[in-house]
Protein backbone atom coordinates (compact mmCIF):
# COMPACT_ATOMS: atom_id res chain seq x y z
CA UNK A 1 0.00 0.00 0.00
CA UNK A 2 1.80 3.12 -0.97
CA UNK A 3 1.54 6.38 1.48
CA UNK A 4 -1.31 8.15 -0.60
CA UNK A 5 -3.61 5.10 -0.14
CA UNK A 6 -2.73 4.44 3.34
CA UNK A 7 -3.49 8.33 3.84
CA UNK A 8 -6.77 7.77 2.15
CA UNK A 9 -7.72 4.47 4.38
CA UNK A 10 -6.38 6.26 7.39
CA UNK A 11 -8.89 9.25 7.00
CA UNK A 12 -11.63 7.10 5.77
CA UNK A 13 -11.97 4.90 8.47
CA UNK A 14 -10.22 7.40 11.57
CA UNK A 15 -13.25 6.85 14.44
CA UNK A 16 -13.26 10.64 15.82
CA UNK A 17 -15.05 11.35 19.42
CA UNK A 18 -14.91 15.02 19.88
CA UNK A 19 -16.33 14.45 23.36
CA UNK A 20 -14.01 12.87 25.28
CA UNK A 21 -11.23 14.23 22.80
CA UNK A 22 -10.45 10.86 21.29
CA UNK A 23 -9.92 9.50 17.82
CA UNK A 24 -9.44 5.26 17.27
CA UNK A 25 -7.26 5.01 13.54
CA UNK A 26 -7.23 1.38 12.23
CA UNK A 27 -5.99 1.76 9.14
CA UNK A 28 -3.04 -0.31 10.07
CA UNK A 29 -5.17 -3.25 10.47
CA UNK A 30 -5.24 -5.35 6.97
CA UNK A 31 -8.89 -5.98 7.60
CA UNK A 32 -10.74 -6.46 4.17
CA UNK A 33 -13.58 -4.54 2.46
CA UNK A 34 -15.93 -6.30 3.25
CA UNK A 35 -15.08 -7.36 6.99
CA UNK A 36 -17.19 -4.88 8.64
CA UNK A 37 -20.28 -5.39 6.46
CA UNK A 38 -19.50 -9.49 6.84
CA UNK A 39 -19.86 -9.12 10.61
CA UNK A 40 -23.42 -6.84 10.81
CA UNK A 41 -25.30 -9.65 11.74
CA UNK A 42 -23.00 -10.54 14.93
CA UNK A 43 -22.63 -6.81 15.54
CA UNK A 44 -26.05 -6.03 15.55
CA UNK A 45 -26.80 -8.82 18.08
CA UNK A 46 -23.41 -7.53 20.12
CA UNK A 47 -25.41 -4.53 20.35
CA UNK A 48 -28.81 -6.45 21.64
CA UNK A 49 -27.19 -7.64 23.92
CA UNK A 50 -25.13 -5.25 25.12
CA UNK A 51 -28.30 -2.47 24.93
CA UNK A 52 -30.39 -5.78 26.99
CA UNK A 53 -27.50 -5.60 29.78
CA UNK A 54 -27.60 -2.25 30.59
CA UNK A 55 -30.87 -2.43 31.28
CA UNK A 56 -30.23 -4.96 33.72
CA UNK A 57 -31.13 -8.38 31.90
CA UNK A 58 -28.65 -11.23 33.83
CA UNK A 59 -25.87 -10.50 31.68
CA UNK A 60 -24.10 -12.85 33.77
CA UNK A 61 -26.13 -16.22 33.39
CA UNK A 62 -23.63 -18.31 35.31
CA UNK A 63 -23.69 -16.60 38.31
CA UNK A 64 -27.42 -15.42 37.62
CA UNK A 65 -26.22 -11.35 38.20
CA UNK A 66 -26.73 -8.18 36.54
CA UNK A 67 -23.99 -6.38 34.89
CA UNK A 68 -24.24 -2.87 36.29
CA UNK A 69 -20.95 -1.08 36.06
CA UNK A 70 -22.26 1.22 33.78
CA UNK A 71 -24.52 2.34 36.07
CA UNK A 72 -21.79 3.57 38.24
CA UNK A 73 -21.14 6.51 36.44
CA UNK A 74 -24.82 7.27 35.32
CA UNK A 75 -27.11 6.67 38.48
CA UNK A 76 -29.97 7.39 36.71
CA UNK A 77 -29.54 4.56 34.03
CA UNK A 78 -29.96 2.08 36.58
CA UNK A 79 -33.45 -0.50 36.46
CA UNK A 80 -34.49 0.09 39.96
CA UNK A 81 -34.48 3.38 41.92
CA UNK A 82 -33.07 1.84 44.69
CA UNK A 83 -30.06 0.89 42.61
CA UNK A 84 -29.26 4.90 41.89
CA UNK A 85 -29.93 5.72 45.36
CA UNK A 86 -27.24 3.28 46.71
CA UNK A 87 -25.02 4.45 44.11
CA UNK A 88 -25.34 7.76 44.30
CA UNK A 89 -25.46 7.11 48.85
CA UNK A 90 -21.95 5.96 47.86
CA UNK A 91 -20.63 8.52 46.16
CA UNK A 92 -21.45 11.48 48.65
CA UNK A 93 -20.53 9.20 51.68
CA UNK A 94 -17.24 8.40 50.11
CA UNK A 95 -16.73 12.31 49.40
CA UNK A 96 -17.92 13.54 52.93
CA UNK A 97 -15.23 10.68 54.25
CA UNK A 98 -12.35 12.25 52.55
CA UNK A 99 -13.59 15.65 53.37
CA UNK A 100 -13.32 15.06 57.15
CA UNK A 101 -10.24 12.96 56.77
CA UNK A 102 -8.61 16.00 54.39
CA UNK A 103 -9.98 18.52 57.32
CA UNK A 104 -8.88 16.51 60.30
CA UNK A 105 -12.18 16.23 61.74
CA UNK A 106 -11.10 11.89 60.71
CA UNK A 107 -8.04 12.19 62.54
CA UNK A 108 -5.20 9.69 63.10
CA UNK A 109 -4.36 8.48 66.76
CA UNK A 110 -1.09 9.72 66.85
CA UNK A 111 -0.83 12.43 64.46
CA UNK A 112 -2.74 15.32 63.17
CA UNK A 113 -3.24 14.04 59.91
CA UNK A 114 -3.93 11.20 57.51
CA UNK A 115 -1.16 11.86 54.92
CA UNK A 116 -0.48 8.37 53.15
CA UNK A 117 -2.86 5.55 52.25
CA UNK A 118 -2.34 2.03 52.70
CA UNK A 119 -4.55 -0.16 49.93
CA UNK A 120 -4.80 -3.79 50.73
CA UNK A 121 -6.35 -5.84 47.61
CA UNK A 122 -5.75 -7.79 44.58
CA UNK A 123 -7.15 -8.15 41.46
CA UNK A 124 -9.67 -6.10 40.61
CA UNK A 125 -10.05 -4.53 43.88
CA UNK A 126 -6.01 -2.70 43.34
CA UNK A 127 -4.98 -3.23 39.66
CA UNK A 128 -7.89 0.00 39.18
CA UNK A 129 -6.93 2.13 42.15
CA UNK A 130 -3.13 1.47 41.22
CA UNK A 131 -3.42 2.47 36.93
CA UNK A 132 -6.01 5.49 38.51
CA UNK A 133 -3.84 6.80 41.36
CA UNK A 134 -0.28 6.51 38.86
CA UNK A 135 -1.82 8.29 35.76
CA UNK A 136 -3.11 10.75 37.69
CA UNK A 137 -1.54 11.06 41.21
CA UNK A 138 1.20 14.09 41.80
CA UNK A 139 3.54 14.70 44.80
CA UNK A 140 0.92 17.92 45.60
CA UNK A 141 -1.85 15.33 46.12
CA UNK A 142 -3.16 15.57 50.03
CA UNK A 143 -2.39 11.59 50.58
CA UNK A 144 0.10 9.71 48.67
CA UNK A 145 -1.10 5.58 48.30
CA UNK A 146 0.80 2.70 48.96
CA UNK A 147 -0.33 -0.57 47.63
CA UNK A 148 -0.29 -4.46 49.33
CA UNK A 149 -1.51 -6.42 46.58
CA UNK A 150 -0.33 -9.94 47.20
CA UNK A 151 0.59 -12.60 50.08
CA UNK A 152 4.34 -12.21 49.61
CA UNK A 153 5.94 -11.37 53.22
CA UNK A 154 8.74 -9.56 51.72
CA UNK A 155 6.59 -7.51 49.57
CA UNK A 156 4.78 -6.63 52.93
CA UNK A 157 7.98 -5.96 54.84
CA UNK A 158 9.33 -3.48 51.92
CA UNK A 159 5.80 -1.70 51.86
CA UNK A 160 5.19 -1.65 55.14
CA UNK A 161 9.16 -0.88 55.98
CA UNK A 162 8.76 2.35 53.56
CA UNK A 163 5.93 3.67 55.04
CA UNK A 164 8.17 2.79 58.36
CA UNK A 165 7.15 5.72 61.24
CA UNK A 166 3.98 7.18 58.63
CA UNK A 167 2.26 4.55 59.54
CA UNK A 168 0.72 6.63 62.35
CA UNK A 169 -0.29 8.98 59.69
CA UNK A 170 -1.65 6.21 56.91
CA UNK A 171 -5.25 5.28 57.09
CA UNK A 172 -5.06 2.00 55.61
CA UNK A 173 -8.28 0.78 52.85
CA UNK A 174 -8.79 -2.80 52.85
CA UNK A 175 -11.03 -3.96 49.60
CA UNK A 176 -12.19 -7.24 48.77
CA UNK A 177 -15.91 -7.89 47.10
CA UNK A 178 -15.96 -11.42 48.30
CA UNK A 179 -14.20 -10.61 52.13
CA UNK A 180 -12.79 -13.90 51.68
CA UNK A 181 -9.52 -13.27 49.22
CA UNK A 182 -6.77 -14.93 51.62
CA UNK A 183 -4.01 -12.82 49.83
CA UNK A 184 -5.99 -9.05 51.10
CA UNK A 185 -7.09 -11.40 54.27
CA UNK A 186 -2.95 -11.71 54.92
CA UNK A 187 -2.07 -8.55 53.84
CA UNK A 188 -4.70 -6.93 56.55
CA UNK A 189 -3.10 -9.18 59.20
CA UNK A 190 0.57 -8.31 58.88
CA UNK A 191 -0.69 -4.55 58.60
CA UNK A 192 -2.76 -5.14 61.82
CA UNK A 193 0.34 -6.11 63.41
CA UNK A 194 2.64 -3.77 62.27
CA UNK A 195 -0.04 -0.67 63.30
CA UNK A 196 0.21 -2.66 66.53
CA UNK A 197 3.71 -2.94 67.22
CA UNK A 198 3.94 0.62 66.80
CA UNK A 199 0.85 0.94 70.08
CA UNK A 200 -1.82 2.08 67.62
CA UNK A 201 -5.08 0.59 67.05
CA UNK A 202 -5.33 -0.93 63.50
CA UNK A 203 -9.80 -0.57 64.01
CA UNK A 204 -9.20 3.77 64.69
CA UNK A 205 -7.12 3.32 61.36
CA UNK A 206 -8.48 1.09 58.79
CA UNK A 207 -11.46 1.52 56.22
CA UNK A 208 -13.15 -1.68 54.76
CA UNK A 209 -14.44 -1.69 50.99
CA UNK A 210 -16.51 -4.91 51.18
CA UNK A 211 -19.59 -6.50 50.36
CA UNK A 212 -22.34 -6.84 53.16
CA UNK A 213 -21.91 -8.98 55.84
CA UNK A 214 -19.11 -10.57 54.19
CA UNK A 215 -15.76 -11.46 56.36
CA UNK A 216 -14.29 -8.44 56.02
CA UNK A 217 -17.52 -6.75 56.43
CA UNK A 218 -18.18 -8.46 60.22
CA UNK A 219 -14.03 -8.01 61.04
CA UNK A 220 -14.19 -4.47 60.43
CA UNK A 221 -17.61 -4.23 62.24
CA UNK A 222 -16.61 -6.53 65.10
CA UNK A 223 -13.22 -3.84 65.32
CA UNK A 224 -14.94 -1.07 64.97
CA UNK A 225 -13.12 0.25 61.64
CA UNK A 226 -13.77 4.16 61.07
CA UNK A 227 -16.16 3.14 58.13
CA UNK A 228 -16.88 0.36 55.48
CA UNK A 229 -18.16 1.15 52.15
CA UNK A 230 -20.73 -0.97 49.99
CA UNK A 231 -19.80 -3.62 47.36
CA UNK A 232 -22.38 -4.71 45.14
CA UNK A 233 -22.93 -8.30 43.30
CA UNK A 234 -23.97 -6.64 40.67
CA UNK A 235 -20.82 -5.17 39.88
CA UNK A 236 -17.87 -7.23 38.65
CA UNK A 237 -14.02 -6.95 40.92
CA UNK A 238 -12.48 -6.11 37.00
CA UNK A 239 -14.72 -3.42 36.38
CA UNK A 240 -14.84 -1.94 40.13
CA UNK A 241 -12.69 0.76 39.66
CA UNK A 242 -15.53 3.39 39.31
CA UNK A 243 -17.28 1.87 42.41
CA UNK A 244 -16.26 2.61 45.99
CA UNK A 245 -13.44 0.64 45.23
CA UNK A 246 -11.87 3.16 42.79
CA UNK A 247 -13.54 6.22 44.28
CA UNK A 248 -12.40 5.70 48.17
CA UNK A 249 -8.59 5.57 46.96
CA UNK A 250 -9.25 8.66 44.51
CA UNK A 251 -11.17 10.75 47.02
CA UNK A 252 -8.49 10.28 49.51
CA UNK A 253 -5.71 11.14 46.89
CA UNK A 254 -7.42 13.97 46.20
CA UNK A 255 -8.24 13.48 41.96
CA UNK A 256 -10.51 14.69 40.50
CA UNK A 257 -13.27 11.85 40.40
CA UNK A 258 -16.08 14.10 39.02
CA UNK A 259 -13.62 14.09 35.78
CA UNK A 260 -13.14 10.82 35.76
CA UNK A 261 -17.10 9.51 35.71
CA UNK A 262 -17.73 12.14 33.51
CA UNK A 263 -15.04 10.66 30.52
CA UNK A 264 -16.39 7.66 31.17
CA UNK A 265 -20.38 8.59 31.22
CA UNK A 266 -19.26 10.46 28.01
CA UNK A 267 -17.68 7.53 26.36
CA UNK A 268 -20.30 5.34 27.27
CA UNK A 269 -22.97 7.18 25.53
CA UNK A 270 -20.71 7.52 22.25
CA UNK A 271 -19.96 3.09 22.71
CA UNK A 272 -23.98 2.84 23.31
CA UNK A 273 -24.60 4.08 19.56
CA UNK A 274 -25.52 1.55 17.18
CA UNK A 275 -23.42 2.54 14.00
CA UNK A 276 -19.53 0.61 13.97
CA UNK A 277 -17.82 3.50 12.18
CA UNK A 278 -18.86 6.06 15.45
CA UNK A 279 -18.35 3.29 18.03
CA UNK A 280 -14.84 2.87 19.01
CA UNK A 281 -15.27 -0.02 21.37
CA UNK A 282 -17.62 -1.72 18.24
CA UNK A 283 -14.33 -1.74 16.30
CA UNK A 284 -12.17 -2.57 18.67
CA UNK A 285 -14.14 -5.78 19.34
CA UNK A 286 -14.26 -6.14 15.66
CA UNK A 287 -10.68 -5.19 14.66
CA UNK A 288 -9.64 -7.63 17.93
CA UNK A 289 -11.86 -10.37 16.07
CA UNK A 290 -10.24 -10.04 12.91
CA UNK A 291 -6.59 -9.81 13.90
CA UNK A 292 -7.25 -13.63 15.60
CA UNK A 293 -9.55 -14.80 13.36
CA UNK A 294 -12.46 -14.90 16.94
CA UNK A 295 -10.50 -17.14 18.85
CA UNK A 296 -7.49 -15.06 20.39
CA UNK A 297 -4.76 -16.48 17.97
CA UNK A 298 -2.80 -12.85 18.45
CA UNK A 299 -1.71 -11.38 21.60
CA UNK A 300 -2.91 -7.97 22.24
CA UNK A 301 0.24 -5.70 22.56
CA UNK A 302 -0.73 -2.29 24.18
CA UNK A 303 1.85 0.29 23.65
CA UNK A 304 1.03 3.82 25.63
CA UNK A 305 3.81 5.95 24.76
CA UNK A 306 3.44 7.84 28.27
CA UNK A 307 4.79 6.95 31.37
CA UNK A 308 1.50 7.74 33.15
CA UNK A 309 -0.15 5.02 31.00
CA UNK A 310 2.55 1.97 31.90
CA UNK A 311 -0.13 0.21 34.18
CA UNK A 312 -3.10 0.58 31.52
CA UNK A 313 -1.51 -2.73 30.26
CA UNK A 314 -1.62 -4.75 33.66
CA UNK A 315 -5.05 -3.15 34.03
CA UNK A 316 -5.84 -4.86 30.64
CA UNK A 317 -4.91 -7.88 31.49
CA UNK A 318 -7.24 -8.51 33.76
CA UNK A 319 -10.48 -6.87 32.25
CA UNK A 320 -9.41 -8.76 28.95
CA UNK A 321 -7.71 -12.39 30.14
CA UNK A 322 -10.58 -12.57 33.26
CA UNK A 323 -13.38 -11.61 30.92
CA UNK A 324 -12.68 -13.25 27.83
CA UNK A 325 -10.09 -16.79 28.76
CA UNK A 326 -13.25 -18.42 28.89
CA UNK A 327 -13.33 -22.93 28.59
CA UNK A 328 -16.92 -22.93 27.18
CA UNK A 329 -19.17 -20.43 25.15
CA UNK A 330 -23.09 -19.41 26.49
CA UNK A 331 -24.03 -22.12 24.72
CA UNK A 332 -21.66 -25.11 26.90
CA UNK A 333 -18.74 -25.97 23.66
CA UNK A 334 -15.37 -26.02 24.83
CA UNK A 335 -13.96 -23.16 22.94
CA UNK A 336 -10.93 -22.46 25.49
CA UNK A 337 -11.24 -18.15 24.10
CA UNK A 338 -8.99 -15.27 25.18
CA UNK A 339 -6.74 -12.64 24.08
CA UNK A 340 -3.64 -12.38 25.97
CA UNK A 341 -2.64 -8.89 26.68
CA UNK A 342 1.24 -7.69 27.10
CA UNK A 343 3.04 -4.30 26.71
CA UNK A 344 4.28 -1.87 28.95
CA UNK A 345 5.23 1.39 27.75
CA UNK A 346 7.06 3.77 24.53
CA UNK A 347 9.59 4.29 23.55
CA UNK A 348 11.16 2.11 26.50
CA UNK A 349 9.77 -1.02 24.85
CA UNK A 350 11.69 -0.24 21.95
CA UNK A 351 14.71 -1.22 24.12
CA UNK A 352 13.20 -4.42 25.28
CA UNK A 353 11.03 -6.75 23.07
CA UNK A 354 10.13 -4.30 19.53
CA UNK A 355 13.39 -6.07 18.00
CA UNK A 356 10.55 -9.54 18.02
CA UNK A 357 7.63 -7.73 17.03
CA UNK A 358 9.50 -5.84 14.09
CA UNK A 359 11.31 -9.11 12.94
CA UNK A 360 9.89 -12.11 14.94
CA UNK A 361 6.83 -14.39 15.22
CA UNK A 362 4.18 -12.12 13.62
CA UNK A 363 1.53 -13.60 16.85
CA UNK A 364 -0.25 -10.26 17.78
CA UNK A 365 -1.67 -6.68 17.29
CA UNK A 366 -0.47 -3.75 18.59
CA UNK A 367 -2.67 -0.96 20.22
CA UNK A 368 -0.70 2.66 20.58
CA UNK A 369 -1.77 4.81 22.35
CA UNK A 370 -0.40 8.36 21.58
CA UNK A 371 -1.05 11.44 24.38
CA UNK A 372 -1.30 14.58 22.26
CA UNK A 373 0.10 16.83 25.48
CA UNK A 374 3.73 16.16 26.31
CA UNK A 375 3.42 18.01 29.52
CA UNK A 376 2.25 20.98 31.96
CA UNK A 377 4.65 24.14 30.70
CA UNK A 378 7.60 24.62 27.90
CA UNK A 379 10.25 21.68 26.82
CA UNK A 380 13.56 22.66 26.47
CA UNK A 381 15.12 22.04 23.29
CA UNK A 382 17.42 18.61 23.38
CA UNK A 383 18.60 18.55 19.42
CA UNK A 384 17.94 21.80 17.10
CA UNK A 385 14.80 22.74 18.07
CA UNK A 386 13.80 19.05 18.88
CA UNK A 387 12.29 18.27 22.46
CA UNK A 388 12.01 15.47 23.96
CA UNK A 389 8.34 14.94 23.22
CA UNK A 390 9.16 15.30 19.63
CA UNK A 391 11.25 12.41 19.78
CA UNK A 392 8.59 10.26 21.53
CA UNK A 393 6.24 11.28 18.62
CA UNK A 394 9.37 10.39 15.97
CA UNK A 395 9.93 7.40 17.90
CA UNK A 396 5.49 6.22 18.26
CA UNK A 397 5.61 7.02 14.49
CA UNK A 398 8.65 5.39 13.76
CA UNK A 399 8.13 2.27 15.29
CA UNK A 400 4.55 2.29 14.08
CA UNK A 401 6.32 2.09 10.68
CA UNK A 402 8.47 -0.10 10.91
CA UNK A 403 6.04 -2.78 12.09
CA UNK A 404 3.73 -1.78 9.52
CA UNK A 405 6.10 -2.20 6.62
CA UNK A 406 6.81 -5.82 8.17
CA UNK A 407 3.44 -6.68 8.24
CA UNK A 408 2.95 -6.42 11.75
CA UNK A 409 -0.56 -4.81 12.47
CA UNK A 410 -1.27 -1.66 14.63
CA UNK A 411 -4.18 0.79 16.07
CA UNK A 412 -3.91 4.11 17.69
CA UNK A 413 -5.91 5.73 20.10
CA UNK A 414 -4.91 9.42 20.06
CA UNK A 415 -6.15 11.37 23.55
CA UNK A 416 -5.38 15.29 24.23
CA UNK A 417 -3.66 14.18 27.56
CA UNK A 418 -4.06 12.54 30.85
CA UNK A 419 -6.25 13.92 32.16
CA UNK A 420 -8.96 12.00 34.89
CA UNK A 421 -11.72 12.20 31.89
CA UNK A 422 -9.36 10.72 29.43
CA UNK A 423 -8.46 7.98 32.12
CA UNK A 424 -12.14 7.47 32.52
CA UNK A 425 -13.39 7.63 29.19
CA UNK A 426 -10.23 5.27 28.48
CA UNK A 427 -11.62 2.26 30.63
CA UNK A 428 -14.88 2.63 29.90
CA UNK A 429 -13.81 2.61 26.02
CA UNK A 430 -12.33 -1.00 27.53
CA UNK A 431 -15.32 -2.18 29.69
CA UNK A 432 -17.37 -1.82 26.71
CA UNK A 433 -15.32 -3.16 23.91
CA UNK A 434 -14.36 -6.22 26.18
CA UNK A 435 -18.78 -7.02 26.52
CA UNK A 436 -19.18 -6.67 22.73
CA UNK A 437 -16.24 -8.72 21.95
CA UNK A 438 -17.56 -11.06 24.31
CA UNK A 439 -21.10 -11.62 22.40
CA UNK A 440 -18.99 -11.41 19.04
CA UNK A 441 -17.20 -14.87 20.17
CA UNK A 442 -20.24 -15.61 22.26
CA UNK A 443 -18.91 -16.13 25.87
CA UNK A 444 -19.91 -14.78 29.29
CA UNK A 445 -17.21 -11.97 30.05
CA UNK A 446 -18.83 -11.56 33.88
CA UNK A 447 -18.09 -14.54 35.84
CA UNK A 448 -14.30 -16.15 36.72
CA UNK A 449 -14.50 -20.20 37.47
CA UNK A 450 -10.77 -20.88 36.09
CA UNK A 451 -9.89 -18.79 39.33
CA UNK A 452 -11.96 -21.12 41.69
CA UNK A 453 -10.05 -24.24 40.93
CA UNK A 454 -6.56 -22.51 41.67
CA UNK A 455 -7.97 -21.05 44.97
CA UNK A 456 -9.28 -24.91 45.56
CA UNK A 457 -5.70 -26.60 45.24
CA UNK A 458 -4.38 -23.75 47.01
CA UNK A 459 -6.41 -24.91 49.97
CA UNK A 460 -5.59 -28.73 49.12
CA UNK A 461 -1.76 -27.63 49.53
CA UNK A 462 -2.07 -25.85 53.10
CA UNK A 463 -4.13 -28.81 54.37
CA UNK A 464 -1.09 -31.11 53.15
CA UNK A 465 1.17 -28.74 55.37
CA UNK A 466 -1.34 -29.30 58.21
CA UNK A 467 -0.72 -33.05 58.33
CA UNK A 468 2.89 -32.75 57.43
CA UNK A 469 3.66 -30.51 60.48
CA UNK A 470 1.44 -32.65 62.70
CA UNK A 471 3.30 -35.48 61.78
CA UNK A 472 7.08 -34.42 61.91
CA UNK A 473 5.94 -32.59 65.68
CA UNK A 474 4.83 -36.32 66.78
CA UNK A 475 8.06 -38.36 64.69
CA UNK A 476 10.74 -35.23 66.67
CA UNK A 477 13.74 -36.65 65.78
CA UNK A 478 13.42 -38.78 63.27
CA UNK A 479 14.73 -37.47 59.67
CA UNK A 480 12.60 -38.72 56.91
CA UNK A 481 12.68 -38.32 53.10
CA UNK A 482 9.06 -37.29 51.38
CA UNK A 483 8.30 -40.18 50.34
CA UNK A 484 8.11 -41.58 53.71
CA UNK A 485 6.27 -38.27 55.02
CA UNK A 486 4.06 -38.51 51.99
CA UNK A 487 3.20 -42.27 53.08
CA UNK A 488 2.77 -41.32 56.81
CA UNK A 489 0.16 -38.67 56.23
CA UNK A 490 -1.82 -40.60 53.32
CA UNK A 491 -0.53 -38.48 50.41
CA UNK A 492 1.79 -41.15 48.80
CA UNK A 493 0.23 -39.70 45.44
CA UNK A 494 1.60 -35.87 46.39
CA UNK A 495 4.79 -36.75 47.50
CA UNK A 496 6.01 -33.98 45.20
CA UNK A 497 3.39 -31.86 46.63
CA UNK A 498 4.68 -32.64 49.60
CA UNK A 499 8.90 -32.40 48.85
CA UNK A 500 7.86 -28.73 48.10
CA UNK A 501 6.11 -28.14 51.04
CA UNK A 502 9.13 -29.29 53.29
CA UNK A 503 11.39 -27.66 50.72
CA UNK A 504 9.78 -24.34 51.63
CA UNK A 505 9.31 -25.18 55.49
CA UNK A 506 13.09 -26.32 55.90
CA UNK A 507 14.05 -22.56 54.05
CA UNK A 508 11.74 -20.63 56.80
CA UNK A 509 12.31 -21.11 60.51
CA UNK A 510 8.49 -20.62 61.09
CA UNK A 511 7.65 -24.63 61.80
CA UNK A 512 11.15 -25.33 62.90
CA UNK A 513 11.66 -27.45 60.44
CA UNK A 514 15.14 -28.89 59.68
CA UNK A 515 16.84 -30.01 56.14
CA UNK A 516 19.83 -33.26 55.64
CA UNK A 517 20.75 -35.49 53.48
CA UNK A 518 21.50 -34.48 49.64
CA UNK A 519 20.71 -31.70 46.98
CA UNK A 520 18.29 -34.35 45.38
CA UNK A 521 15.06 -34.97 46.16
CA UNK A 522 15.07 -38.33 47.20
CA UNK A 523 18.10 -37.91 49.32
CA UNK A 524 16.60 -35.20 51.20
CA UNK A 525 15.36 -35.48 54.94
CA UNK A 526 12.95 -33.64 56.90
CA UNK A 527 12.66 -33.36 61.07
CA UNK A 528 10.96 -30.97 63.29
CA UNK A 529 14.24 -28.88 64.69
O1 LIG B 1 -12.29 -8.30 45.59
P1 LIG B 1 -12.08 -9.75 45.96
O2 LIG B 1 -13.34 -10.50 46.22
O3 LIG B 1 -11.07 -9.89 47.05
O4 LIG B 1 -11.46 -10.47 44.65
C1 LIG B 1 -10.23 -10.03 44.15
C2 LIG B 1 -10.09 -10.54 42.73
O5 LIG B 1 -10.12 -11.97 42.70
C3 LIG B 1 -10.98 -12.39 41.63
O6 LIG B 1 -12.21 -12.75 42.17
C4 LIG B 1 -10.40 -13.58 40.90
O7 LIG B 1 -9.22 -13.21 40.30
C5 LIG B 1 -11.11 -11.18 40.73
O8 LIG B 1 -12.19 -11.25 39.86
C6 LIG B 1 -11.21 -10.10 41.77
O9 LIG B 1 -10.98 -8.81 41.25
Amino acid sequence: MTERELWERYQRHLCVVPSVGLTLDISRMNFGADFLDGMRARTDAAFQAMDALEKGAIANPDEKRRVGHYWLRAPELSPEAGLKTDITAMQDAVAAFARDVHAGKVKPAKAAKFTQVLLVGIGGSALGPQLVADALGSHRDPMQVHFLDNTDPDGMDRTLGALGERLSETLTVVISKSGGTKETRNGMLETERAYQQRGLDFGAHAVAVTGDGSELDQYAKKHHWLRTFPMWDWVGGRTSIMSAVGLVPARLQGLDVEGFLAGAKDMDAVTRVHDVAKNPAALLALMWFHAGGGKGTKDMVILPYKDRLMLMSKYLQQLVMESLGKELSLDGKVVNQGIAVYGNKGSTDQHAYVQQLREGVNNFFVTFVEVLKDRDGKSMAVEGDNTSGDYLLGFFLGTRRALFEKGRESMTLTVQDVSARTVGALIALYERAVGLYASLVNINAYHQPGVEAGKKAAGRVLELQGKLLTKLQSAKAEARSADQLAQDIGAADEAETVFKLLEHLAANGDHGVKRSGGERPAEARFQAG
